[in-house]
């Protein structure tokens, strides 16, 4: 599987103790920066991870900032894009099997690094579900992005 990775400075330390592991369980990571632990914002990063998957360079993401949920709301304005803050093993593998989350985001001030690396394993284990009625809801899901995609282009008045 190939990971789209990124991190703002507040996640970097985790990202750094990630790398190897992740890569030991033959994920490829396409690294998105932080480099640095220099101050970064995370929409900046967010975005590049983002369109990685979207542009099917990486099957999924994974975000990191200090609480992981700066990171998650700005993945999440990105349309195709389900992310989710797991900070349980449970949430990461149901996340992907109802839901079909596709970045992962953690928290490098909240989680450390053993439990990172079982969270990501069951992320990246995990399968959407074949079950009709989890797609029906990704559809519901579509739809709400595009309703008020909708409504964004008449309010700003564009042709
Ligand atoms: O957790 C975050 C956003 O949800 C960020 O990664 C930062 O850690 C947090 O906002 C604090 O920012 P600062 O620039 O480190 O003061």
């Amino acid at each position: 599987m190939i990971i789209a990775l990124g991190t703002d400075h507040s996640g970097f330390a985790l990202k750094s103790e990630l790398t190897e592991y992740m890569e030991s369980i033959g994920i490829r990571i396409i690294d998105h920066g932080a480099y640095t632990p220099e101050r970064i914002d995370f929409p900046d990063i967010a975005r590049l991870v983002c369109e990685s998957v979207r542009k099917g360079e990486a099957d999924r993401g994974m975000m990191l900032c200090g609480s992981g949920l700066g990171a998650c709301i700005a993945a999440n304005k990105i349309p195709g894009i389900r992310a989710a803050v797991c900070h349980d093993v449970y949430s990461a593998h149901q996340g992907v099997e109802h839901d079909d989350v596709n970045v992962l985001c953690l928290g490098g001030k909240i989680i450390g690094p053993w439990h990172a690396k079982d969270i990501i394993s069951a992320f990246v284990n995990a399968k959407f579900s074949t079950d009709t009625y989890f797609r029906q809801r990704l559809q519901k899901l579509d739809q709400l992005e595009l309703d008020y995609a909708r409504e964004w282009v008449r309010r700003n008045d564009v042709p």
